[in-house]
């Protein structure tokens, strides 16, 4: 059964963001950050990166556009790691000017400045005209914030220039809006140097740029637009002395405003009104529309315009000689900025803290990622270590336990594999036979062919004897001429017989290869024997029958007792 579907549900993601876009497209700012935060938390519920990117972009300009400059760096700081891995110029350049406004909010100029900078650049990475054209438009902005209002100008004529070559209305409105704006700025700071010519030039200019926005607010058909350049129009009208045309269009915009509820732009209006009745001497009038405002802006917790009213009533107040009001007011109007600074200082050290805790945030990755590095390295070098120690292990036995000469093992080599062989033999029950080999007269061969030669002859026994071992008996050279090997396996009569080729075989070897006139053999002694028995005994006795293998001429195999598993141990022969 299908699930029915409830009209409360929350709309998909990808419809949740383009409604916010709608809304973006209207000017509806507080609506488009209600929709992108519902995104937002969705994308990331889904992990959707795309989606998340959308949604706080939106937010950084929804938030910029609304002054909540704080919420909009958040969203910027959050959104341009994010566009700056996905190599995204475009939507970078604009983030960094929409947080470059959110910057100038809070009176960080210098950071506003640098992130507009930084987007300047990437529009021009990106080759977009449009994004540079808002960058420029940008600039314009911050340099008015800092008093400078030709810099600002300048920069904004250029950002037209730009638009108006895109054919772009939207921006060529952005520019003409911003112009008209810092023109009458640089109008007020003329005037209030008393600089009559610079502030008619600057009014001049603010009128005939708001007035060809205008014309291009009325063709968008989006009333915010229409009413805010009526209203900002309507002031440069009404400070250059136009006092009826700027009621005319201050009443149009006031009406335009409030009939798409856009209140807080209604009571702007209602500011530039009061302002110009004030400078035609109408106190009254003035007094009674800001009360009515400061009521509006109030109603509306709208901070900046509470602000604003109370120092229209301040100057309304003082202008009429009624200074007991006017000094109220300049005192709410004081306490505001005050309190509007102490929110800035805030906002400011938030920030400062934020930024400290994402650089100890990128600090602390980059710290586990090098300490990951570090014991990655230090694995590496114990696993070499530990390879290089098992090598000189290796080597260590092999030199403590090998005849260095031979290549066989040495005495300490039977000491160590000759219990094994015994304990083999005892569990299975095989005999265990052990032969001592020794070379005849082998003195002689020292000094008559020399030592080198004694040592060719040491080396070459010990090979005869190795190719004919098998792999499982022992073999050493237990000192001097003398050899042993245990066999394992071996039957009495096999040994016997191993022995005998052994020592056929050291008397055939072409000696007289090795030095000429040299012949070599060799004398055995073989005993076999049943376990248990001892490796001593076991030597022992091959060692006694090795000495009767000598006395009885040399080169020869003599076999201690003959080996019978059934009779009890006989001593030697
Ligand atoms: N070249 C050489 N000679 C060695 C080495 N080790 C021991 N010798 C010599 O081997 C000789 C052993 O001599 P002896 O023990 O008298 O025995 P032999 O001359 O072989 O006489 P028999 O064993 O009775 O046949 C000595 O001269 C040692 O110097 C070695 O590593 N190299």
């Amino acid at each position: 059964m299908k699930n029915p579907q409830s009209p409360y549900a929350t709309p998909p993601l990808d419809e949740l963001l383009r409604q916010a876009e709608d809304a973006a497209g209207r000017d509806e700012h507080a609506r488009g950050i209600e929709l992108a935060l519902r995104a937002e938390a969705l994308a990331r519920e889904a992990h959707d990166k795309v989606s998340l990117t959308r949604a706080l972009r939106l937010l950084v300009m929804f938030n910029s556009r609304e002054g909540l400059a704080e919420q909009a760096i958040a969203a910027g700081q959050a959104v341009l790691p994010m566009l700056r891995e996905a190599g995204d110029d475009a939507a970078r350049a604009d983030v960094l000017c929409d947080m470059a406004m959110a910057f100038l909010d809070l009176g960080l100029n210098q950071e506003a400045l640098d992130h507009v900078s930084e987007s300047v650049e990437a529009a021009r990475a990106c080759g977009d005209a449009r994004l540079l054209c808002l960058a420029y438009n940008r600039i314009g902005l911050a340099k008015a914030h800092l008093g400078r209002f030709e810099e600002a100008e300048r920069f904004l004529a250029e950002s037209l220039a730009m638009a108006r070559e895109m054919g772009s209305e939207e921006e060529t409105y952005r520019a003409l809006t911003n112009l008209g704006v810092v023109a009458s700025d640089a109008f007020d700071a003329c005037e209030s140097r008393a600089d009559v010519a610079g502030a008619r030039e600057a009014i001049d200019r603010a009128k005939r740029h708001g007035e060809e926005a205008l014309i291009l607010a009325r063709t968008s058909g989006n009333a915010y637009r229409e009413a805010l350049t009526l209203s900002n129009l309507g002031r440069y009208l009404g400070v250059s002395g136009q006092d009826k045309a700027a009621f005319v269009l201050l009443d149009r915009a006031r009406a335009l405003a409030l009939e798409h509820g856009h209140r807080s732009l209604g009571l702007a209006c209602e500011g530039n009104r009061a302002e110009l009745l004030v400078r035609l001497g109408r106190h009254d009038d003035a007094i009674a529309i800001l009360n009515e405002a400061l009521g509006g802006a109030q109603e509306l917790y709208a901070n900046s315009m509470v602000q604003d009213m109370h120092r229209h009533l301040y100057l309304a107040h003082k202008a009429r000689g009624d200074f007991a009001e006017a000094l109220a007011h300049h005192e709410r109007y004081h306490a505001l900025t005050r309190e509007q600074l102490e929110q800035r200082n805030d906002a400011q050290s938030r920030l400062m803290m934020n930024r400290l805790e994402l650089d100890q945030a990128r600090f602390g990755a980059e710290r586990s990622r090098m300490e990951a590095e570090l014991q990655r390295v230090r694995a590496e070098q114990m696993a070499a270590e530990a390879e290089r120690l098992q090598a000189q292990t290796r080597e260590l036995r092999r030199y403590v336990l090998a005849d260095p000469l031979t290549g066989l093992g040495n005495r300490r080599q039977v000491e160590r594999e000759l219990p094994r062989l015994l304990q083999h033999s005892a569990r299975t029950g095989e005999p265990i036979a052990a032969a001592m080999l020794d070379l005849d007269h082998f003195k002689r061969v020292n000094d008559q062919h020399g030592h080198a030669v004694g040592d060719a002859v040491l080396t070459a026994t010990a090979d005869l004897f190795r190719a004919r071992v098998r792999g499982g008996d022992l073999i050493a050279r237990m000192g001097g001429e003398e050899f042993l090997i245990v066999f394992a396996h071996a039957s009495a009569a096999w040994a016997r017989e191993a022995c005998e080729r052994l020592r056929q075989a050291v008397q055939d070897h072409d000696w007289a290869g090795v030095s000429p006139g040299l012949a070599v053999t060799v004398s055995i002694g073989l005993c076999v024997r049943a376990a248990p028995v001892e490796a001593t005994q076991l030597i022992e006795q091959a060692d006694a029958a090795l000495y009767e293998a000598k006395k009885g001429g040399r080169n020869r195999v003599v076999v201690a007792d003959s080996y019978d598993p059934g009779a009890p141990q006989q001593r030697l022969l």
